[in-house]
């Protein structure tokens, strides 16, 4: 699969600075700075209401910024939309085509518009969407919209993507579709920010993340980096609601062990190769089979929770 892309500018694809944006009182991004390099993709991730799309609109030029300074390509967004809608490709939650048109005629329509596109037989092919070409747009189920979205993104050869939560409502089959579409996106040169609520996905794909909340950047890293712990604990997982006093007793004095969401344990401790062993056999004895065993590291989902908090957003 290749999305050939068009020459590479120099600098970073993306680069934001103290970016804030208000609406009334509210605050919806206060101070946030991030960049994307050329052929790289970075997820924005963060609770309902930390304001990815309101950076999202920023950076496609959809809003002009309260403060701070927004550069896509080198050229700000706003002030030189001209000049930076035809570089990128935006896909938007809720798709936004409800139209009368049929897909195959969209996605023409919109290569027609561009200067160098692909071809949209083959965008049409690789997403899976061949079938629906002479279907109305409204009619398509939501999650061929959201396929079609991707497409109309793409077709215009973008040297950016910016895609507010591309997968949702997708079944496992498109989204791994999508993933490998957006590698090969990435391979070919294309810097890719997307916002998403699946920290799968966010693990699968992203070279980096920034994690936002309440309109700030609270983390940033690689998936490695933000998960990556100083302490030796062991995390696994098994069946849900395991007695593991045993297990504790197993131990040597100081170990604490406990169920920190169904089916995942925690260990603390100063785990070696011996608690390891204690841990399986005491799964063995039970007939459970361990799984996803680490030491050292924590999941994505941890540091997440840790650092947003487990309160649902209004
Ligand atoms: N047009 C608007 N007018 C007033 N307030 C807005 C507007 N757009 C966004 N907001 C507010 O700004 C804040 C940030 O919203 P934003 O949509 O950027 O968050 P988000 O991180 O994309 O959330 P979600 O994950 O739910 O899509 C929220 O408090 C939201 O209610």
């Amino acid at each position: 699969m290749t999305t050939p892309s068009r020459p590479r500018a120099d600098g970073p694809a993306v680069a934001v600075d103290g970016l804030t944006r208000r609406y009334g009182s509210t605050t919806a991004v206060d101070g946030l700075s991030l960049q994307l390099d050329h052929g790289s993709l970075v997820a924005l991730i963060g609770p309902n209401g930390a304001g990815k799309t309101s950076t999202l609109d920023c950076l496609i030029g959809f809003a002009r910024p309260d403060g701070g300074t927004v550069r896509v390509l080198g050229l700000d967004p706003w002030a030189q939309s001209a000049a930076v809608r035809p570089q990128i490709g935006v896909m938007l939650q809720a798709g936004g085509a409800q139209a009368a048109a049929r897909v195959g005629e969209m996605l023409d329509l919109l290569a027609r518009c561009s200067a160098h596109p692909l071809h949209p037989a083959w965008l049409l092919d690789v997403l899976g969407l061949r079938e629906v070409t002479g279907t109305p747009i409204r009619r398509l189920s939501g999650g061929q919209a959201q396929r079609l979205g991707l497409a109309m993104a793409l077709v215009g050869r973008p040297a950016v993507l910016f895609l507010d939560e591309p997968t949702a409502g997708m079944d496992p089959q498109a989204r791994h579709l999508v993933w490998d579409l957006l590698s090969a996106a990435r391979a070919d040169g294309v810097a890719i920010l997307l916002t998403t609520h699946l920290l799968d996905e966010v693990e699968q794909l992203a070279d980096r993340v920034v994690i936002v909340d309440h309109g700030r950047v609270v983390a940033a890293g690689s998936p490695a980096e933000l998960t990556r712990s100083s302490s030796t604990d062991l995390r696994f997982t098994a069946a849900a609601g395991m007695d593991v006093a045993p297990l504790i007793g197993a131990l040597p004095d100081g170990f604490a062990v406990r169920e920190t969401s169904r089916g995942r344990y925690l260990v603390q401790g100063d785990v070696d190769p011996a608690t390891v062993a204690t841990v399986t056999s005491f799964c063995a004895r039970l007939g459970v089979m361990p799984s996803d065993l680490e030491v050292g590291r924590r999941t994505l989902d941890e540091v997440y929770l840790e650092l947003t908090g487990r309160e649902v957003r209004r």
